[in-house]
Protein backbone atom coordinates (compact mmCIF):
# COMPACT_ATOMS: atom_id res chain seq x y z
CA UNK A 1 0.00 0.00 0.00
CA UNK A 2 2.69 2.15 0.96
CA UNK A 3 4.59 1.21 -1.85
CA UNK A 4 1.81 1.56 -4.36
CA UNK A 5 1.67 5.30 -2.59
CA UNK A 6 4.54 6.44 -2.93
CA UNK A 7 5.14 5.38 -7.08
CA UNK A 8 1.94 7.05 -7.42
CA UNK A 9 3.25 10.71 -5.42
CA UNK A 10 6.64 10.26 -7.60
CA UNK A 11 4.60 10.00 -11.09
CA UNK A 12 2.03 13.03 -9.91
CA UNK A 13 5.84 14.79 -8.96
CA UNK A 14 7.42 14.12 -11.74
CA UNK A 15 4.30 15.98 -13.84
CA UNK A 16 4.34 18.32 -11.36
CA UNK A 17 7.88 19.37 -12.43
CA UNK A 18 7.02 19.35 -16.30
CA UNK A 19 4.72 21.91 -15.57
CA UNK A 20 6.83 24.00 -13.72
CA UNK A 21 9.57 23.81 -16.56
CA UNK A 22 6.79 24.48 -18.88
CA UNK A 23 5.52 27.36 -16.95
CA UNK A 24 8.55 28.86 -16.06
CA UNK A 25 8.19 28.70 -12.78
CA UNK A 26 10.97 28.89 -9.75
CA UNK A 27 11.76 25.72 -7.63
CA UNK A 28 10.57 27.25 -4.74
CA UNK A 29 8.71 24.56 -2.23
CA UNK A 30 5.33 26.67 -2.62
CA UNK A 31 5.27 26.05 -6.78
CA UNK A 32 6.26 22.28 -5.55
CA UNK A 33 3.15 22.21 -3.65
CA UNK A 34 0.55 24.25 -5.60
CA UNK A 35 1.60 21.93 -8.83
CA UNK A 36 1.83 18.58 -6.96
CA UNK A 37 -1.91 19.30 -6.01
CA UNK A 38 -2.62 20.55 -9.78
CA UNK A 39 -1.35 17.73 -11.11
CA UNK A 40 -2.80 15.00 -8.63
CA UNK A 41 -6.04 16.78 -10.16
CA UNK A 42 -7.96 16.48 -7.02
CA UNK A 43 -8.34 20.13 -5.28
CA UNK A 44 -10.62 21.41 -8.30
CA UNK A 45 -10.33 25.48 -6.62
CA UNK A 46 -6.79 25.26 -7.12
CA UNK A 47 -7.17 23.60 -10.72
CA UNK A 48 -9.63 26.05 -11.50
CA UNK A 49 -7.64 29.14 -10.20
CA UNK A 50 -4.57 28.19 -11.29
CA UNK A 51 -5.77 27.15 -15.01
CA UNK A 52 -7.62 30.91 -14.87
CA UNK A 53 -4.13 32.58 -14.66
CA UNK A 54 -2.89 30.23 -17.24
CA UNK A 55 -5.86 31.24 -19.74
CA UNK A 56 -5.13 35.36 -19.16
CA UNK A 57 -1.01 34.16 -19.71
CA UNK A 58 -0.07 35.50 -16.72
CA UNK A 59 2.86 34.60 -14.67
CA UNK A 60 2.46 32.65 -11.71
CA UNK A 61 5.87 34.25 -9.64
CA UNK A 62 6.58 33.64 -6.07
CA UNK A 63 3.88 36.11 -4.44
CA UNK A 64 0.69 34.45 -6.84
CA UNK A 65 1.69 31.04 -5.77
CA UNK A 66 1.93 31.90 -1.63
CA UNK A 67 -1.73 33.38 -2.35
CA UNK A 68 -2.68 30.24 -4.26
CA UNK A 69 -1.03 27.85 -1.89
CA UNK A 70 -2.55 29.71 1.24
CA UNK A 71 -6.35 29.60 -0.18
CA UNK A 72 -6.30 26.71 -1.98
CA UNK A 73 -3.95 24.40 -0.24
CA UNK A 74 -3.30 25.32 3.14
CA UNK A 75 -6.47 26.66 3.80
CA UNK A 76 -8.25 24.15 1.87
CA UNK A 77 -8.48 21.50 4.40
CA UNK A 78 -5.89 19.59 2.31
CA UNK A 79 -4.42 16.88 3.95
CA UNK A 80 -0.86 17.77 5.05
CA UNK A 81 0.12 14.10 4.76
CA UNK A 82 0.18 15.24 1.19
CA UNK A 83 2.77 17.41 1.65
CA UNK A 84 5.30 14.24 3.49
CA UNK A 85 4.55 12.36 0.31
CA UNK A 86 5.77 15.02 -1.71
CA UNK A 87 8.71 15.71 0.27
CA UNK A 88 9.38 11.48 0.28
CA UNK A 89 9.06 11.74 -3.75
CA UNK A 90 11.17 14.76 -4.10
CA UNK A 91 14.06 12.64 -2.15
CA UNK A 92 13.08 9.50 -4.05
CA UNK A 93 13.13 10.80 -7.50
CA UNK A 94 16.69 12.39 -6.68
CA UNK A 95 18.07 9.59 -5.19
CA UNK A 96 16.84 7.15 -8.24
CA UNK A 97 19.11 9.82 -10.22
CA UNK A 98 21.89 9.30 -7.98
CA UNK A 99 22.39 5.40 -7.58
CA UNK A 100 21.59 5.55 -11.97
CA UNK A 101 24.58 7.92 -11.91
CA UNK A 102 26.55 6.07 -9.29
CA UNK A 103 26.01 2.96 -11.52
CA UNK A 104 26.61 4.44 -14.47
CA UNK A 105 29.69 6.13 -12.99
CA UNK A 106 31.17 2.51 -11.45
CA UNK A 107 30.62 1.14 -14.86
CA UNK A 108 31.87 3.31 -17.18
CA UNK A 109 35.07 3.69 -14.93
CA UNK A 110 35.14 -0.52 -14.84
CA UNK A 111 35.01 -0.05 -18.76
CA UNK A 112 37.83 2.59 -18.69
CA UNK A 113 40.01 0.12 -16.85
CA UNK A 114 40.02 -2.46 -18.52
CA UNK A 115 40.40 -0.59 -22.14
CA UNK A 116 43.93 0.98 -20.68
CA UNK A 117 45.02 -2.43 -19.45
CA UNK A 118 44.33 -3.91 -23.35
CA UNK A 119 46.05 -0.66 -24.51
CA UNK A 120 48.80 -1.36 -22.16
CA UNK A 121 49.28 -4.79 -23.11
CA UNK A 122 49.85 -4.25 -26.24
CA UNK A 123 53.23 -3.42 -25.26
CA UNK A 124 54.42 -0.77 -28.33
CA UNK A 125 52.56 -3.02 -30.61
CA UNK A 126 50.33 -1.22 -33.48
CA UNK A 127 47.16 -0.55 -31.75
CA UNK A 128 43.86 -1.61 -32.68
CA UNK A 129 42.91 1.01 -35.26
CA UNK A 130 40.21 2.85 -33.21
CA UNK A 131 41.09 2.03 -29.77
CA UNK A 132 43.09 5.27 -28.43
CA UNK A 133 39.63 7.21 -29.76
CA UNK A 134 37.17 4.93 -27.92
CA UNK A 135 39.42 4.76 -24.62
CA UNK A 136 39.83 8.99 -24.91
CA UNK A 137 35.70 8.89 -25.32
CA UNK A 138 35.06 6.75 -22.47
CA UNK A 139 37.28 9.10 -19.95
CA UNK A 140 35.08 11.87 -21.19
CA UNK A 141 32.07 9.64 -20.27
CA UNK A 142 34.05 9.15 -17.16
CA UNK A 143 34.27 12.65 -16.48
CA UNK A 144 31.46 13.76 -17.36
CA UNK A 145 29.46 11.44 -15.10
CA UNK A 146 31.74 12.35 -12.13
CA UNK A 147 31.21 15.62 -13.09
CA UNK A 148 27.11 14.68 -11.94
CA UNK A 149 27.80 12.82 -9.26
CA UNK A 150 29.71 15.87 -7.90
CA UNK A 151 26.98 18.02 -9.00
CA UNK A 152 24.40 16.18 -7.41
CA UNK A 153 26.20 15.97 -4.22
CA UNK A 154 26.28 19.20 -4.10
CA UNK A 155 22.27 19.53 -4.69
CA UNK A 156 22.13 17.43 -1.78
CA UNK A 157 22.04 19.94 1.00
CA UNK A 158 19.46 21.93 -1.36
CA UNK A 159 17.75 19.02 -1.73
CA UNK A 160 17.60 18.78 2.81
CA UNK A 161 16.82 22.31 2.57
CA UNK A 162 13.66 21.60 0.12
CA UNK A 163 12.98 19.17 2.82
CA UNK A 164 13.19 20.92 5.77
CA UNK A 165 11.39 23.43 4.10
CA UNK A 166 8.27 21.36 2.86
CA UNK A 167 8.26 19.63 6.63
CA UNK A 168 8.08 22.82 8.51
CA UNK A 169 5.15 23.63 5.54
CA UNK A 170 3.32 20.55 6.89
CA UNK A 171 4.34 21.54 10.92
CA UNK A 172 2.96 24.63 10.15
CA UNK A 173 -0.08 23.40 8.98
CA UNK A 174 -1.08 21.95 11.85
CA UNK A 175 0.53 23.54 14.45
CA UNK A 176 -0.77 26.96 16.71
CA UNK A 177 2.31 29.20 15.70
CA UNK A 178 1.39 31.49 19.01
CA UNK A 179 1.73 28.41 21.56
CA UNK A 180 3.28 25.59 19.85
CA UNK A 181 0.36 23.18 20.55
CA UNK A 182 -1.69 21.54 18.00
CA UNK A 183 -4.26 23.46 16.24
CA UNK A 184 -7.83 23.07 15.26
CA UNK A 185 -7.03 21.29 11.98
CA UNK A 186 -4.54 18.73 13.63
CA UNK A 187 -7.17 18.34 16.47
CA UNK A 188 -10.08 17.87 14.01
CA UNK A 189 -8.01 15.28 12.29
CA UNK A 190 -7.19 13.42 15.02
CA UNK A 191 -10.84 13.13 16.18
CA UNK A 192 -11.89 11.93 12.99
CA UNK A 193 -8.97 9.41 13.57
CA UNK A 194 -10.54 8.36 17.14
CA UNK A 195 -13.90 8.38 16.18
CA UNK A 196 -13.37 5.99 13.06
CA UNK A 197 -11.09 4.17 15.35
CA UNK A 198 -14.08 3.69 17.91
CA UNK A 199 -16.68 3.02 15.31
CA UNK A 200 -14.49 -0.25 13.71
CA UNK A 201 -12.51 -1.12 16.55
CA UNK A 202 -15.52 -1.57 19.45
CA UNK A 203 -16.35 1.48 21.29
CA UNK A 204 -16.42 0.29 24.79
CA UNK A 205 -12.33 0.13 24.83
CA UNK A 206 -11.46 2.65 22.11
CA UNK A 207 -14.26 5.51 23.08
CA UNK A 208 -12.52 8.83 23.36
CA UNK A 209 -12.88 11.49 25.95
CA UNK A 210 -12.50 15.44 24.92
CA UNK A 211 -12.08 18.01 27.21
CA UNK A 212 -12.69 21.74 26.37
CA UNK A 213 -11.46 24.52 28.35
CA UNK A 214 -11.13 28.37 27.74
CA UNK A 215 -9.86 30.76 29.91
CA UNK A 216 -12.25 33.11 32.15
CA UNK A 217 -12.55 36.97 31.52
CA UNK A 218 -9.21 36.70 29.74
CA UNK A 219 -10.57 39.57 27.72
CA UNK A 220 -9.80 41.71 31.38
CA UNK A 221 -6.04 40.83 30.86
CA UNK A 222 -5.70 41.85 28.24
CA UNK A 223 -7.39 45.05 28.41
CA UNK A 224 -5.19 45.87 32.04
CA UNK A 225 -2.06 44.41 30.34
CA UNK A 226 -2.20 44.44 27.06
CA UNK A 227 -2.16 41.80 23.92
CA UNK A 228 1.35 40.78 24.31
CA UNK A 229 1.00 40.06 28.30
CA UNK A 230 -2.21 37.97 27.40
CA UNK A 231 -0.41 36.10 25.00
CA UNK A 232 2.23 34.94 27.95
CA UNK A 233 -0.58 33.89 29.85
CA UNK A 234 -1.89 31.65 26.56
CA UNK A 235 1.56 30.25 26.29
CA UNK A 236 1.62 29.55 29.74
CA UNK A 237 -1.42 28.03 29.78
CA UNK A 238 -0.70 25.97 26.86
CA UNK A 239 2.64 24.26 28.08
CA UNK A 240 0.90 23.67 31.62
CA UNK A 241 -1.81 21.74 29.30
CA UNK A 242 0.90 19.88 27.18
CA UNK A 243 3.07 19.10 30.25
CA UNK A 244 -0.21 17.08 31.81
CA UNK A 245 -1.76 15.08 28.90
CA UNK A 246 -0.93 11.69 28.44
CA UNK A 247 1.62 10.49 25.88
CA UNK A 248 -1.54 9.29 23.51
CA UNK A 249 -3.68 12.27 24.34
CA UNK A 250 -3.68 15.68 21.99
CA UNK A 251 -3.59 19.10 23.74
CA UNK A 252 -4.94 21.48 21.13
CA UNK A 253 -5.69 25.56 21.14
CA UNK A 254 -8.46 25.58 18.70
CA UNK A 255 -9.50 29.49 18.99
CA UNK A 256 -8.13 32.63 21.22
CA UNK A 257 -8.55 31.41 24.22
CA UNK A 258 -10.00 27.89 23.94
CA UNK A 259 -7.94 24.80 24.62
CA UNK A 260 -9.29 21.00 23.98
CA UNK A 261 -7.53 17.75 25.19
CA UNK A 262 -7.95 14.35 23.17
CA UNK A 263 -8.09 11.76 25.49
CA UNK A 264 -7.99 8.36 23.33
CA UNK A 265 -8.93 5.07 25.17
CA UNK A 266 -9.77 6.90 28.83
CA UNK A 267 -12.97 6.39 30.98
CA UNK A 268 -14.50 9.35 32.27
CA UNK A 269 -13.48 9.11 35.66
CA UNK A 270 -9.88 9.23 34.97
CA UNK A 271 -10.56 11.80 32.41
CA UNK A 272 -12.38 13.80 35.33
CA UNK A 273 -9.56 14.00 37.39
CA UNK A 274 -6.74 14.55 35.00
CA UNK A 275 -9.38 17.78 34.07
CA UNK A 276 -9.45 18.78 38.01
CA UNK A 277 -5.38 18.32 38.27
CA UNK A 278 -4.80 20.50 35.06
CA UNK A 279 -7.42 23.09 36.07
CA UNK A 280 -5.85 23.07 39.39
CA UNK A 281 -2.19 23.27 37.80
CA UNK A 282 -3.52 26.23 35.62
CA UNK A 283 -4.71 28.09 38.79
CA UNK A 284 -1.22 27.60 40.27
CA UNK A 285 0.20 29.76 37.43
CA UNK A 286 1.87 33.38 38.31
CA UNK A 287 2.71 34.88 35.00
CA UNK A 288 4.64 37.97 35.94
CA UNK A 289 3.60 41.33 34.48
CA UNK A 290 3.61 45.08 34.26
CA UNK A 291 1.03 47.04 35.92
CA UNK A 292 -0.46 50.17 34.02
CA UNK A 293 1.84 51.93 36.80
CA UNK A 294 4.97 50.39 36.02
CA UNK A 295 5.08 47.74 38.93
CA UNK A 296 5.47 44.08 39.10
CA UNK A 297 2.80 41.38 39.49
CA UNK A 298 1.96 38.13 38.34
CA UNK A 299 -0.96 37.21 37.13
CA UNK A 300 -3.25 34.36 38.00
CA UNK A 301 -5.99 32.95 35.64
CA UNK A 302 -8.46 29.82 35.74
CA UNK A 303 -10.17 27.63 33.75
CA UNK A 304 -13.91 26.49 32.72
CA UNK A 305 -13.79 23.12 31.43
CA UNK A 306 -16.47 20.98 29.61
CA UNK A 307 -15.77 17.05 29.56
CA UNK A 308 -17.80 14.08 27.83
CA UNK A 309 -17.38 10.72 26.35
CA UNK A 310 -18.12 9.73 22.79
CA UNK A 311 -21.06 7.70 22.80
CA UNK A 312 -22.30 4.83 20.61
CA UNK A 313 -22.72 6.06 16.39
CA UNK A 314 -22.16 9.67 17.85
CA UNK A 315 -20.03 11.59 15.09
CA UNK A 316 -16.98 14.05 15.82
CA UNK A 317 -19.29 16.91 15.86
CA UNK A 318 -21.81 15.68 18.39
CA UNK A 319 -19.20 14.41 20.98
CA UNK A 320 -17.58 18.44 20.70
CA UNK A 321 -20.77 20.07 20.86
CA UNK A 322 -21.54 17.94 24.01
CA UNK A 323 -18.57 18.73 25.69
CA UNK A 324 -19.18 22.85 24.72
CA UNK A 325 -22.69 22.39 26.26
CA UNK A 326 -20.55 21.32 28.98
CA UNK A 327 -18.29 24.26 29.05
CA UNK A 328 -21.15 26.77 28.41
CA UNK A 329 -22.53 25.10 32.43
CA UNK A 330 -19.07 25.52 33.92
CA UNK A 331 -18.96 29.41 32.87
CA UNK A 332 -23.03 29.52 33.63
CA UNK A 333 -22.52 28.20 36.85
CA UNK A 334 -19.43 30.54 38.32
CA UNK A 335 -16.29 29.54 36.05
CA UNK A 336 -13.13 27.46 37.28
CA UNK A 337 -14.34 24.13 37.40
CA UNK A 338 -15.06 21.22 35.56
CA UNK A 339 -18.51 19.98 34.22
CA UNK A 340 -19.09 16.34 33.37
CA UNK A 341 -22.20 15.37 30.29
CA UNK A 342 -21.79 11.84 29.75
CA UNK A 343 -24.10 11.35 26.92
N1 LIG B 1 -3.58 38.10 23.78
C1 LIG B 1 -4.41 37.46 22.97
N2 LIG B 1 -5.73 37.61 23.10
C2 LIG B 1 -6.55 36.93 22.30
C3 LIG B 1 -6.07 36.06 21.31
N3 LIG B 1 -7.14 35.53 20.66
C4 LIG B 1 -8.25 36.05 21.22
N4 LIG B 1 -7.91 36.88 22.23
C5 LIG B 1 -8.75 37.67 23.15
O1 LIG B 1 -9.49 36.80 23.99
C6 LIG B 1 -10.54 37.57 24.57
C7 LIG B 1 -11.76 36.68 24.68
O2 LIG B 1 -12.72 37.41 25.35
P1 LIG B 1 -14.16 36.87 25.64
O3 LIG B 1 -14.63 35.97 24.53
O4 LIG B 1 -15.02 38.05 25.99
O5 LIG B 1 -14.01 35.89 26.86
P2 LIG B 1 -13.47 36.14 28.34
O6 LIG B 1 -13.08 37.54 28.60
O7 LIG B 1 -12.39 35.11 28.55
O8 LIG B 1 -14.72 35.80 29.21
P3 LIG B 1 -15.33 34.39 29.55
O9 LIG B 1 -14.92 33.42 28.50
O10 LIG B 1 -16.81 34.64 29.51
O11 LIG B 1 -14.84 34.02 30.90
C8 LIG B 1 -10.74 38.77 23.66
O12 LIG B 1 -10.28 39.91 24.35
C9 LIG B 1 -9.82 38.49 22.46
O13 LIG B 1 -9.28 39.67 21.92
C10 LIG B 1 -4.66 35.93 21.17
O14 LIG B 1 -4.16 35.18 20.32
N5 LIG B 1 -3.86 36.63 22.01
Amino acid sequence: MRHTESIDSTEVLKQAVQLMRRHGTSMHPVHYAIWYEYARGENLDLRNAIDRYLSQHLHLDDAVAEALHKRHVVGSGTDPAMLRRMSDSVSSVLGQIADSAARAGDQTAAYGSSLSRFQDGLNGREPLPGLEEIVATTRQMHSAIQDLQRRLADSRDEIGQLRDELDRVRLETLTDMLTGLANRRAFEQRLAACVTLAASAGLHSHAPCLLMADLDHFKRINDTYGHGTGDQVLCAVAAALKAGTPEQGLAARIGGEEFVLLLPAMQLPAARMLAEQLRHAVAQLRVPARTPTGGETAIQVTLSMGLTTLQRGETGRQLIERADQALYQSKSGGRDRVTVKAG
